[in-house]
């Protein structure tokens, strides 16, 4: 596992997208061989969101050959819904690059048989020739997508059951109130999410600080399911300094020292 310690949130956000366009470029993806990408919603990716599309305005990104999967989207409310992953997606990336809507996969949680929609998922996933890179976020409790604590840890996409504390966590984006959050999303399983190439996973805040000492300085444990990447060989944390808050001195030492590898990571020109 590999661990980026950076100063803040905005720095976290803008190496995730440096790495993206980094790999993407290095791929070197055509008609023939599309980039597949998995995606994630939420505030902590915004940033990485807007700096991709800063890139790609530049000139120096191109999603024209690349495929998209998104980990999750709520169950029951309508596609155009404000607060729907859908929208977000569109919104806050798709719109502004220039990716191909057919090649954009997010999960209709208005599906009428709604395994039926997960299971082909799947298939679209493996007929894409698997996932290159995964990005993802967690909860404060740990969950990746939304496999929530006690997930299993070899799961595939399917409909799960949100509890109380995402409920809360994302009450904020339906006007604090928790009556309002959809109850159901469709999710990507952790299994899912093994099987791309490489997984790179942002934290920021304080609020995660205890999530991500769980994920890397305890045994896996599918009640912080986000922790199952320490079986992945190709796994890249991102965190900021606020996340640290709960790691032990040695291991920020640790993965510090590394800095310099870590830039390394973005290209020989990378400062
Ligand atoms: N399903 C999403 C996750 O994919 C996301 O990682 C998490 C954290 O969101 P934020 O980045 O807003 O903290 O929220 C939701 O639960």
């Amino acid at each position: 596992m590999r661990l980026v310690i950076l100063e803040s949130s905005a720095e976290v956000t803008e190496w995730a997208a440096r790495y993206i366009t980094k790999r993407i470029n290095d791929f070197n993806p055509g008609p023939d061989k599309f980039f597949v990408l998995g995606l994630p919603t939420g505030g902590t990716p915004l940033g990485t969101y807007k700096k991709l599309v800063e890139y790609h305005k530049a000139g120096k990104v191109s999603f024209k050959y690349v495929k998209t999967f998104n980990m999750d989207e709520y169950v029951g409310i309508p596609r155009n819904h404000p607060q729907s992953y859908h929208t977000f997606m569109y919104e806050n990336f798709f719109k502004h690059i220039d990716i191909d809507p057919v090649n954009v996969h997010i999960l209709d949680g208005n599906a009428e048989d709604l395994q039926k929609e997960c299971d082909n998922y799947e298939k679209l996933i493996a007929d894409a020739g698997g996932i290159e890179l995964f990005m993802g976020g967690i909860g404060p409790d740990g969950h990746i997508a939304f496999n929530e604590p006690g997930s299993s840890l070899v799961s595939r996409t399917r409909v799960k059951t949100l509890n109380v504390e995402t409920i809360a966590a994302n009450a904020r984006f339906f006007g604090d109130d928790l009556s309002l959050v959809p109850k159901q999303a469709l999710t990507v399983g952790v299994g899912t999410v093994m099987d791309a190439n490489e997984v790179m996973v942002l934290v920021t805040g304080s609020h995660k600080a205890y999530a991500l000492h769980m994920a890397i300085e305890e045994g896996v444990n599918h009640m912080w399911t986000v922790s199952a990447f320490q079986q992945h060989p190709r796994t890249l944390l991102l965190c900021d300094e606020d996340a640290t808050l709960e790691l032990k001195v040695k291991t920020v030492k640790y993965f510090k020292s590394l800095h310099a590898v870590h830039m390394g990571l973005l290209g020989a020109n990378a400062a």
